[in-house]
């Protein structure tokens, strides 16, 4: 698959911008607009810190995804505009490769709805990066033997949402290996509102925030005598870029929505 017309909405963001690098040095993405929350009507190149690109930039989603053809949407903004612009996508016929985290599952239900009503491939991945993805494969499959888990995942403190994505990703593929139930102590008490952190039928997400870190995470597994972690570390967002490359040239034979990178990785 060559030449797939590209939308970039979020393209000022710190994974929006690396995706337009991304997509300036490969062949078969092209930018063909972006959308943004300023600068209507200017072109990439003109606004401060983007690359020399011509695409224009629209503060109306729904003009651009009407208005300008295009393949693929790829979305990086936050979670209650990355869904509307995966909406209006949908029913424009442009296909949507969404790496915003946070949707409600009642929205992650309604996009799966609308995508096999409008028989338009989307991808939803709450992480793009490969060795991410491994990560929460071994975690699931560790989850067979170690039903005992904590998820500690660690990110950057500009992020909107918690826990993570890939924290509530992980969490999800574990459920379907293992038995709901409490962990710890039956009477354990929590005398600091929070100290056990999320609960997912027993299992436990802690969510750390500090500048320094990108995305990190752990997943620590507790069996007799013995701990297990598998721990995966984004130290630059670049990790991220091969995922959505991946996506926006496999959405193009999908006419349903699909919610992780996993399905389409051999
Ligand atoms: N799936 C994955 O692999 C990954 C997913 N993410 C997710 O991607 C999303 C973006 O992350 P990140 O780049 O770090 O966040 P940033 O805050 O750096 O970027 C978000 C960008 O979206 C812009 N924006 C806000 N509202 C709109 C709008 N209505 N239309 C267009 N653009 C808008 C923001 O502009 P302004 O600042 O002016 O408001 C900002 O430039 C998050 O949900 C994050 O969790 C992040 C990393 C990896
Ligand atoms: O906001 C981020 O930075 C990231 N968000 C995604 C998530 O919520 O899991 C993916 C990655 O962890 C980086």
């Amino acid at each position: 698959m060559s030449n797939i017309k590209a939308i970039v909405a979020g393209p000022r963001g710190k994974m929006g911008s690396e995706a337009l690098k991304m997509i300036q040095n490969q062949s078969t993405l092209s930018l063909v607009a972006c959308i943004d929350r300023m600068n209507d009507g200017m072109v990439v190149k003109e606004v401060e810190g983007l690359p020399d690109m011509d695409a224009v930039i629209y503060t109306d989603a729904a003009k651009c995804l009407s208005e300008v053809e295009a393949d693929v949407l790829i979305d990086l903004t936050t979670p209650e505009n990355g869904y509307t612009h995966a909406k209006l996508a949908i029913e424009n016929g442009v296909r949507p490769v969404v790496g915003t985290t946070g949707f409600t599952n009642e929205e992650l239900t309604e996009l799966t709805e609308l995508a096999s009503e409008k028989r338009v491939g989307t991808v939803i991945a709450p992480n793009f990066a490969i060795g991410a993805v491994l990560m929460m494969q071994f975690s699931k499959w560790a989850a067979k033997h170690f039903p005992e888990v904590e998820i500690i995942e660690k990110h950057h403190d500009q992020k909107l949402d918690a826990p993570s994505g890939t924290a509530i990703k992980t969490a999800e593929l574990i459920k379907e290996v293992r038995e709901s139930h409490k962990q710890g102590h039956e009477n354990e008490t929590e005398t600091l509102q929070g100290a056990r952190g999320a609960d997912v039928e027993g299992m436990k997400i802690h969510s750390m925030r500090l500048p320094g870190l990108v995305a990190h995470q752990e997943v620590v597994f507790g069996g007799l005598g013995e701990t297990l972690t598998v721990k995966h570390d984004s130290i630059h967002r670049a990790s991220f870029m091969s995922g959505v490359k991946l996506a926006a040239e496999r959405v193009m034979d999908l006419d349903i929505l699909v919610y992780g990178l996993e399905h389409l990785l051999d």
